[in-house]
């Protein structure tokens, strides 16, 4: 019998914590097949994706992109900025961190939607909000935070991460980037091309280091031109504030950089340390929750998203919260992350699937490449604008005659870098692809002319 004392217990057949793509995507798929599903968050409907980090950097990318596509277009003149307009928009873009009609678009869905910060409290329990749900099912969609590496002087002089990085309302005078990967390398082109004075501190020896070397590489270049100053192999020892306000970092080869702020992009931690996860079971690594290829953490607890540190980004999110959500309506099929695309939303573009040559070496196969120089190979650049290039390149597996990565920068290397995603996804074979016919002139040509070059 309950007392006053005693919470009422509220029954649902799926709770998913955190609304970020993740989340969103599960809970709806699971209400569309009819069942009692409860999305709690503790911030906004939308996550970090919507707010702070995809939508608003691609929405201010997209004005600078536009800006230097004009520079190369023949009879045009770059027009000037309008910052008051720009981040309007922006901010129309973030719903001005207001989520009260998704509330009531998930309410209309017939979705309870609960806010406030989700905490386990046994097998098949939360507390949240003072309320406790019950359920046999928990999608954990959590996501992930800023890590902040330990530089002495860092947390007094203060920093921003993406959130403030994002959501600026004047653009700085100067700022000062640590990471090279692709946060700062969206952020520090986009200050730069709004004004800013930028600098770019990344330890590895070149900038995206996931990726082919040589797209780094070239990107490096392509930012100097810029003017960004791209400070490859050093890190930052120590940091200090000037009277007037100017941070100073020290690095560890004794040279310094200076900005009106500091910007933290030096990768992210899944968001778990509230949660109560290990005493339900759940493994809990550096890199996130530890998931199998159904998603499953426990029993009863499945994680999406960068919570699991798999591959951080938004579409692989939704793709886990679709894996898990069909496991628990009992259609399970493992998820494949093979052919999971990877966009740097850089001027140009940058594209790539798969694996890198160096990678497909390390797993023992059979690797032939091929790389196309667009400028030299395609019609498409010199129609595009003046000074146009760009690069394709091919990994594939010799024995089985097939794909097995691929990697572009260029103009919309975002949009073509799908036709080796498609390739890889399908297995589709060289011999087969070699005869596909492809529209004159375009970027997805290259395409064609990288694989007559493979030796398949
Ligand atoms: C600057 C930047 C730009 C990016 N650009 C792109 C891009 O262009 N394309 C792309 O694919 N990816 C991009 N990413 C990555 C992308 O943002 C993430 O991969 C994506 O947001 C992950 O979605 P998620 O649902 O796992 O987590 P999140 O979006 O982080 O959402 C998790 C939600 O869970 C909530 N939450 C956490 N703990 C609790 C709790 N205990 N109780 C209740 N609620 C909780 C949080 O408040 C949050 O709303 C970018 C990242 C950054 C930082
Ligand atoms: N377009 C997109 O899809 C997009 C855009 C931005 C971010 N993201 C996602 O967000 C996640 C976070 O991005 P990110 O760029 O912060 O992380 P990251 O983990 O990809 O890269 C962090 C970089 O910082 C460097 N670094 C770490 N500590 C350092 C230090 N003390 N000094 C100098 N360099 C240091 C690392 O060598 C690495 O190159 C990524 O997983 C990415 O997938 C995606």
């Amino acid at each position: 019998m309950s007392t006053s004392h005693t919470k009422a217990v509220e029954q649902f057949d799926a709770v998913i914590v955190g609304a970020g793509p993740g989340g969103e995507v599960a809970a709806i798929r699971l209400r569309g097949q009819g069942l009692r599903v409860a999305l709690i968050e503790r911030e906004l409907i939308g996550g970090e994706c919507g707010y702070w980090a995809c939508v608003p950097s691609k929405t201010l990318l997209r004005v600078t992109t536009a800006v230097s596509e004009v520079r190369h277009i023949a009879g045009l003149k770059p027009p000037p900025i309008d910052w008051g307009a720009v981040s309007g928009y922006r901010d129309y873009m973030v719903r001005d961190f207001d989520d009260r009609q998704q509330v009531q678009e998930y309410e209309q869905k017939g979705i309870t939607f609960i806010r406030g910060e989700a905490h386990l409290k046994g097998p098949g329990r939360l507390e949240v909000a003072k309320r406790i749900v019950e359920t046999p099912h928990i999608i954990i969609a959590t996501g992930s935070q800023p890590r902040i590496p330990a530089i002495e002087g860092l947390e007094q002089a203060g920093y921003w991460t993406n959130r403030q990085a994002t959501a600026f309302t004047q653009v700085p005078e100067s700022v000062v980037i640590l990471g090279g990967s692709a946060q700062s390398v969206e952020l520090g082109q986009m200050f730069r091309r709004f004004g800013a004075a930028v600098t770019l501190i990344e330890r590895g020896s070149y900038l995206l280091r996931r990726e082919e070397p040589e797209l780094g590489t070239l990107l490096a270049d392509y930012l100097r031109e810029d003017g960004v100053v791209v400070e490859l192999k050093k890190e930052a020892v120590r940091v200090e504030v000037e009277a007037d306000g100017t941070r100073v970092v020290h690095l560890n080869d004794g040279t310094q950089a200076r900005g009106r702020h500091i910007i933290v992009a030096t990768g992210r931690a899944p968001r778990t340390y509230f949660l109560g996860l290990e005493e339900a079971g759940v493994e809990v690594t550096e890199h996130g929750i530890r998931v199998d290829e159904y998603c499953r953490a426990a029993p009863g607890i499945w994680a999406v998203g960068d919570v699991t540190g798999i591959a951080k980004f938004t579409h692989v999110a939704q793709y886990q919260a679709r894996v898990a959500a069909d496991d628990i309506l009992g259609k399970p099929h493992p998820a494949k992350y093979n052919a999971v695309p990877r966009v740097v939303f850089s001027d140009p573009e940058i594209g790539a699937v798969g694996l890198t040559a160096e990678q497909a070496r390390t797993q023992g196969l059979e690797v032939v490449t091929a790389a196309v120089d667009f400028a030299r190979t395609l019609a498409r650049p010199s129609t595009y604008g003046k000074n146009i290039n760009g690069r394709l390149g091919l990994i594939a597996d010799k024995k089985r005659g097939v794909l097995v990565g691929a990697w572009g920068i260029g103009p919309e290397a975002g949009e073509w870098i799908h036709l080796p995603v498609q390739a890889i996804h399908a297995a589709t074979p060289v011999s087969t692809l070699r005869d596909m016919i492809v529209q004159f002139p375009t970027f997805s040509e290259s395409f064609f002319y990288a694989l007559q070059q493979l030796d398949v």
